[in-house]
């Protein structure tokens, strides 16, 4: 059962359960989204979806906080559109009834796409519209007119058609139903503050807010105060003296220690010799260090692709989609959120200059694949560096686990990124009595596999010099561009049609010599051969599919080997090896400068 009380700020807040049974029938929902869920194979709510729905169909403004992956986005689309469907909405309206606004690009067209697919299952006549900054004044009008039902956008281009009058504030002030703030903590971090505070006076009192967010931060209290009106808090309930466990707890965590030099050596370990299950998405901080992990994996036959704020937008999406349709195992994604580059993508964005729209190497300050992106079929998340904060941590990790799916995350941990690791750990609540949300060493990568990649990895990686990865960078950035001038005139006449291009080419000018391309048995050590077997057993068991329900059913704790060696790995009273390395600063920086793998 759902408990409810007030808190010091006289807010309701309702503590939901993570094990309760209900339909979406039960829940007050419309038989044709039952339907359209049925057709997607989705049959019972999640926790968050059980406690949200019927409270937003009743018009209540709600915060729902839930982990990544919980399904969020269906615990708001849902009674939205059953609101829609019920036909007391106002036709004769001059602007959207519904507003959802996102942070990034990606998730603008993501949640687009799950509304027009809930749209068209259950044939109902709803106009939805996705907006996005690079749109010119008459597409953004012709968007526009009619006005739709559903508009979705990031918070900048809603102020950019205020602005400009494209959007009429009293219109708005006239139309608007329900206003949805998707990833809320982080739209105020993007830099969104100025365009969401140009738009919230006219959002109209009787309009219903949904804030939705899978952290809490002083952001998220900020925005609820700017829009909210007595809003239920939706929460999990806390656990003996911990936080609210903010990570699936069907997501296995692991770290691996080793020097910021070594982390070539030992993402190739753990890729050539089969110890991770796929698919993989790899996160590093830098665009220069995505393209050196690429170019030194090529060598050795493993083929990527690279995400990054740099490519055009067309590119970025369909890299995504061909990521999510299975065409390629690898997808190494640059995650500037906390980053520098970030920065100087809100300079440019915000200056607007000639000089930033001329830049040969623009970002673009609406990227974001951490944050709220659905990747299907996730197995491992590698932090090939570590993300700057704790928030950075949990929206990475949450790539995997999503929904009912199983996942695994590993950590490649410096000495001097020991003080995250630690920070992040107390963050969890992970500890010696907690058997889960622990990060545990990584069991199957064992020194002998590592040093017999050695020479080979040390080889290789001095040939992947700054010269050779500037140049491939901008290979890249040349092919996508063409790419994405192509992508756009067929997604014209084919929006299905993935196969047309592929993102994960080979940038380096000469294949793969062979010797590096196999490993030759007799490198490998008895418990690498066994540990490469139960990462088989377990890819074959789950039919390399990792179902979203089938696997639930299927794969019991017990079955799952890489389960299996985690539970007992997780008993093991886990330490923090601090090293006096590690506390040394200068030599921190010695050994970064001499890596050339962190900025
Ligand atoms: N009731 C359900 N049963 C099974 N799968 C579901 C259910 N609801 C949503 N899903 C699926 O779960 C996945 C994650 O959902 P969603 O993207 O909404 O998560 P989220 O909570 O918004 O995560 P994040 O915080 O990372 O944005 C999606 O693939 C979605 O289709």
């Amino acid at each position: 059962m759902a408990e409810t009380r007030e808190n010091p700020s006289n807010e309701t807040v309702r503590e939901y359960q993570e094990e309760e049974d209900q339909s979406f029938e039960e829940l007050g929902l419309d038989s044709r989204l039952v339907r359209a869920l049925l057709k997607k194979a989705i049959e019972k709510p999640t926790p968050i979806q059980r406690v949200a729905i019927p409270l937003i169909l009743e018009g209540k403004d709600v915060v729902a906080r839930a982990k990544t992956g919980s399904g969020k986005t269906f615990a708001y689309l849902l009674p939205l559109l059953q609101k829609l469907f019920s036909g007391n909405v106002d036709r004769k309206k001059l602007a959207p009834n519904a507003f959802i606004l996102v942070p990034t690009r990606e998730l603008c067209q993501q949640v687009y796409t799950e509304v027009l697919s809930l749209v068209e299952l259950c044939r109902v006549q709803v106009k939805v519209v996705q907006l996005n900054s690079n749109m010119l004044a008459n597409d953004l009008r012709a968007a526009l007119a009619g006005p739709p039902d559903v508009l979705i956008s990031t918070p900048t281009c809603i102020a950019k058609c205020l602005s400009s009058g494209i959007l009429q504030a009293a219109s708005i002030n006239g139309s608007l139903e329900t206003l949805v703030l998707d990833e809320a903590d982080l739209l105020l971090s993007y830099g969104y503050e100025n365009d969401i505070k140009a738009f919230t006076p006219h959002v109209p009192r009787s309009c219903q807010c949904l804030l939705m967010s899978a952290t809490s931060s002083a952001d998220v209290d900020k925005l609820k105060k700017l829009i909210l009106h007595n809003p239920f808090i939706l929460t999990l309930p806390e656990v003996g003296n911990h936080k609210d466990e903010v990570i699936p707890k069907n997501v296995q965590q692991f770290w691996v220690s080793c020097p910021a030099s070594d982390k070539l050596l030992h993402i190739l370990a753990m890729l050539k010799l089969e110890l991770v299950q796929k698919k993989v998405l790899i996160f590093t901080n830098t665009i220069d260090t995505s393209f050196r992990l690429k170019l030194f994996l090529e060598k050795f036959g493993i083929k990527s692709a690279v995400l990054n704020p740099e490519l055009p937008q067309n590119s970025r999406l369909h890299i995504l989609e061909e990521f999510n349709a299975g065409l390629f195992d690898y997808l190494i994604a640059t995650d500037v959120s906390q980053s520098k580059e970030k920065d100087e993508a809100h300079k440019e964005s915000n200056v607007g200059s000639r000089k930033s729209r001329k830049s040969a190497r623009k970002l673009d300050s609406e990227f974001g694949v951490v944050r709220g992106i659905d990747f299907k079929n996730v197995f491992t998340v590698i932090n090939f560096e570590m993300p700057q904060s704790v928030a950075g941590y949990v929206h990475r990790i949450g790539r995997t686990g999503r929904a009912y799916n199983s996942g695994a995350s590993i950590s490649l941990v410096s000495p001097d990124e020991m003080d995250t690791l630690e920070e992040i750990r107390t963050f969890i609540g992970d500890d010696e009595n907690k058997s889960s949300n622990s990060i545990a060493e990584f069991p199957l990568l064992t020194k002998n596999a590592v040093e017999s990649l050695r020479y080979r990895a040390e080889d290789v990686a001095k040939s992947v010099t700054k010269i050779a990865i500037r140049e491939s960078r901008a290979q890249d950035l040349r092919n996508e561009i063409l790419n994405s001038e192509k992508l756009k005139a067929h997604f014209d006449s084919n929006p299905k049609d993935l196969d047309l291009l592929k993102h994960d080419k080979v940038l380096s000018k000469n294949a793969p010599p062979p010797h590096l391309r196999d490993v030759p048995d007799y490198l490998l050590d008895k418990t690498t051969k066994e540990a490469r077997e139960m990462i088989k057993l377990a890819r074959d068991a789950m039919g390399n599919n990792n179902r979203r329900r089938g696997s639930k059913r299927k794969l019991r704790k017990g079955g799952d080997p890489l389960k299996a060696i985690s539970a007992a790995v997780s008993k093991r009273p886990y330490k923090v090896k601090k090293t006096s390395d590690s506390n040394n600063s200068s030599d921190r920086h010695k050994r970064k400068k001499k890596a050339g793998i962190l900025d």
